[in-house]
């Protein structure tokens, strides 16, 4: 985690955004607040709308509704001097396959007025061994560490990263979290990281927002919602037909205490736990799944 350097004006504000792909509601009412030199994670499951609320912000597409300013422009009435302002490390760059490292870093500088120094940006992602390789042999996680460098080399204000430690050994999943927190801390870049590892949102996010069936159900730092998250704990045990039951509940003492004064003796398979944030990640999933999540979650915070 990353020290915070706010400012009265977010960096990315999203007010009440939907979104419709043909007849099918994607994105019901999106909030979102992103102050300068924040790392944001935004975590959820397959299909949550992850890509889709990042591609609004981006400029990439179009919104059904809302309200979106980023770097104080709407990004669907951007420039290019806007763009220039952002960095993008996408899922995967399908083309260049033929470049050789250096060669495509240093053509990527020259569209930015004050780009970075390809030769310190290699040494900062770690492939100056690599310089003169041709991209398409590189491995995956070699790849995805030009990905970053292309992301970065325009010196960002904000930077958009679409799970971007997916091939990642430890090693240089290790790296890559220590070059993100260096960014945001020395340089003030606002990062903006999708992901579906709650280990890494906890460990480089500020807040972390979790977008589940299109609705932000949560957002806080790591702490508020790991505490949230602790608030609930659960009592699990055995019925007298022998169906296991489990209960949720922020008073598992008197929980306990209702169930030994029904008994006749001692309760098969008592037991009470303090869920994790992961738990209570899953834990919403699974209710979106079955269809019982409410919309006014009592796990929701403004984001
Ligand atoms: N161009 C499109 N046309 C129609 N439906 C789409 C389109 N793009 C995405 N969708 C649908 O919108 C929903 C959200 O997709 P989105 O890609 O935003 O989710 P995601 O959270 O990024 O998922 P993942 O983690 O799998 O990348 C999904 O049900 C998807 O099928």
């Amino acid at each position: 985690m990353t020290q915070k350097h706010t400012s009265a004006q977010p960096v990315v504000h999203a007010r009440d955004v939907t979104m419709t792909y043909g007849d099918i509601d994607v994105l019901h009412g999106v909030d979102l607040g992103i102050h300068r030199g924040e790392v944001f994670a935004l975590l959820g499951p397959n299909g949550a709308g992850k890509t889709t609320t990042v591609e609004i912000l981006e400029g990439f597409r179009r919104r059904s509704a809302g309200e979106v300013s980023v770097l104080g422009t709407d990004p669907e009435r951007s420039d290019d001097a806007w763009r220039g302002r952002i960095g993008l490390v996408l899922q995967s760059w399908r083309d260049h396959s033929r470049w050789r490292v250096a060669e495509l870093l240093t053509h990527f500088a020259t569209y930015y007025p004050d780009p970075r120094d390809p030769a310190e940006l290699l040494a900062l992602v770690g492939l100056t061994d690599h310089a003169d390789r041709q991209v398409q042999r590189l491995s995956g996680g070699q790849r995805r560490r030009l990905d970053v460098a292309l992301g970065i080399v325009g010196r960002p204000e904000l930077l958009f990263l679409d799970e971007p430690t997916t091939g990642f050994d430890p090693e240089a999943r290790h790296e890559f979290h220590v070059l993100v927190e260096r960014l945001a801390r020395d340089e003030g870049v606002t990062v903006l990281l999708t992901t579906h590892d709650l280990a890494e949102a906890e460990r480089l996010a500020d807040r972390i927002a979790m977008l589940v069936g299109g609705r932000i159900r949560a957002c806080g730092t790591p702490a508020e919602l790991a505490r949230r998250a602790a608030a609930h704990a659960e009592v699990r045990w055995t019925a007298d037909d022998g169906t296991p039951r489990r209960e949720r509940t922020e008073d598992p003492s008197r929980l306990v205490w209702e169930l030994h004064r029904h008994a006749d003796g001692p309760i098969p398979g008592l037991e009470v736990r303090r869920p994790t944030l992961e738990d209570t990640y899953l834990h919403m999933v699974h209710r979106e799944a079955d269809g019982t999540a409410e919309d006014a979650d009592e796990e929701t915070q403004a984001a």
